[in-house]
């Protein structure tokens, strides 16, 4: 019998398909394979071009496509939900749930020692454990979030919380947290945790179940950033909680198009505004209209991406919603831009100084490992708490004022997060942030943080594999 210390460990990693989701398990993929772990990894037939690119330091990792069933109300070929409206992703989910037999019999022959899955597939556990092998639950959410939105204690006695009880923290949450509440319209989009549709489970008791299930939880996580939210999620569901560490991505290969290059090339280094909201959260026409004004507010130059839902022609409502005269205005000094950037590579340029986002994980990561100040501008879910984390525990960036029944801004609250943090600079709150981002920036880029997670993350494996 080989010494646990010798066992080559194999595992498969099995994400929901879409990219915020996808990138953090070939991340994790990536670490893992580096301490001699073997890859096997799950994904739909169009996501794997994507991820082969990115598992680049695991060249060896095998990729299998899962054909997703027909299932109506989904497209032939539409593989992540980044191509769907969030209607086909809801069918996507069971769409997932069909595929048990096909993923059943594949892991029968793969024998890995774990499959790391996503919220999305509560099944896991049980069809594991038939096989002999161990279900560990990978959360590519911040800890807070999660500690936040699904703790058990949120839902004793199968009781649903209201909008008022969602506006608090649960019972027992880290009191030297920031966050002492959240505002009405975060509650009311976190509502939709609870929501069951066309009859599924809702997220949270999808989520709660993998929770529950699994031989343990791993976490897209580090002591030093949410410490506190990991003993309570630990105790909350008692689990292990196994750390992953923040999962640093690997500087971005290649280089950026010409056409970015050249445009940001000409201004002076940390000058430029870079704005992105992700690969699937977008703004209304109001709101694009004062972010557009608040952006040109600020005299500095700006990279504007915006997206817009699957169903709708990205280039007429890029210019139906965009201010009369605005681009006129800000020619020479602005440019919006709509679809996929590389995105990391522009937040390693050295004109760029400051990143307005969504406050997705895997984004907010990206910025801080670069020199870009961040303006937060949470839209969904998991950005609420991302948000608090970064701007409220950590102080490392700028969350930009909204109206807490309906989550307004305006072009002057834009202007101001961004003032702050890139122009004065010498002034509160914008100087400690900076010096904050600064201090987070040494501790994300040091290698053997990193090296110290994966190296002790492979060794609990090895423990209960
Ligand atoms: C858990 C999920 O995380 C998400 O945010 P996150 O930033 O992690 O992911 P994306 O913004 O999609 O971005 C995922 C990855 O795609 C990259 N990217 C994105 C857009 C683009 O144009 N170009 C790029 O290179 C980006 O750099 C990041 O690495 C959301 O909060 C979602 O609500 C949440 O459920």
């Amino acid at each position: 019998m080989a010494q646990q210390s010798e066992l080559k460990l194999h595992v498969v990693m099995f994400p929901w398909f879409a990219f915020g989701h996808i990138s953090p398990f070939v991340q994790l993929a990536n670490k893992l394979s580096l301490q001699g772990v073997g890859i096997s990894f799950f994904s739909a037939p169009g996501n794997v071009a994507r991820i082969k690119s990115g598992l680049g330091l695991t060249p060896k990792a095998e990729i299998i496509p899962l054909p997703i069933p027909q299932v109506e109300g989904l497209r032939p070929g539409f593989d992540s939900t980044a191509e769907m409206t969030p209607a086909m992703a809801e069918v996507l989910k069971k769409a997932l749930d069909l595929m048990q037999p096909q993923v059943k019999s594949i892991l029968s022959q793969l024998k890995p020692h774990f499959v790391f899955f996503d919220f999305a597939q509560p099944w896991i556990p049980k069809l594991a454990c038939e096989l002999g092998i161990k279900a560990l639950h990978f959360s590519v959410y911040s800890v807070i979030s999660q500690a936040f939105c699904i703790a058990p204690v949120r839902t004793t006695g199968a009781k649903i919380p209201d909008v008022e009880d969602m506006m608090k923290p649960p019972k027992g949450f880290p009191s030297n947290s920031a966050i002492t509440s959240i505002k009405r319209f975060q509650a009311e989009n976190l509502m939709y945790l609870f929501k069951s549709f066309d009859g599924g489970p809702p997220v949270y008791v999808r989520a709660r179940e993998g929770l529950t299930n699994c031989t343990a939880v791993v976490v897209k996580a580090c002591r030093e950033m949410e410490g506190p939210y990991i003993d309570y999620c630990a105790t909350q569901f008692q689990k292990p909680f196994l750390l992953a560490g923040p999962l640093v991505p690997d500087p971005p290969k290649g280089v950026l198009e010409d056409k970015w290059a050249n445009w940001l090339g000409q201004f002076p280094a940390k000058s430029v505004v870079f704005c992105n909201f992700g690969s699937e959260t977008f703004l209304d026409e109001d709101q694009i209209k004062e972010l557009a004004i608040g952006l040109e507010l600020t005299g500095l130059p700006f990279f504007l991406v915006l997206n817009f839902p699957a169903e709708l022609d990205s280039q007429s409502e890029l210019t139906r919603t965009l201010p009369e005269g605005f681009m006129e205005r800000v020619e020479g000094r602005g440019i919006v831009h709509t679809g996929w950037v590389r995105q990391a590579l522009i937040l390693a340029h050295d004109s760029v100084g400051c990143y307005l986002c969504h406050s997705g994980f895997s984004s907010v990561i990206e910025a801080l490992v670069n020199d870009c100040q961040l303006a937060l501008l949470p839209q969904k879910g998991d950005q609420f708490l991302n948000s608090k984390l970064v701007a409220g525990d950590m102080k490392a960036g700028f969350e930009i004022n909204r109206r807490g029944e309906d989550g307004y801004f305006g072009k002057d609250d834009i202007s101001e997060a961004i003032k702050s943090v890139m122009v004065d600079v010498e002034k509160e709150p914008g100087k400690t942030i900076r010096e904050n981002h600064k201090k987070w920036k040494e501790f994300l880029l040091n290698g053997e943080m990193e090296n110290k997670y994966a190296a002790e993350l492979v060794a609990q494996l090895k423990t209960i594999a």
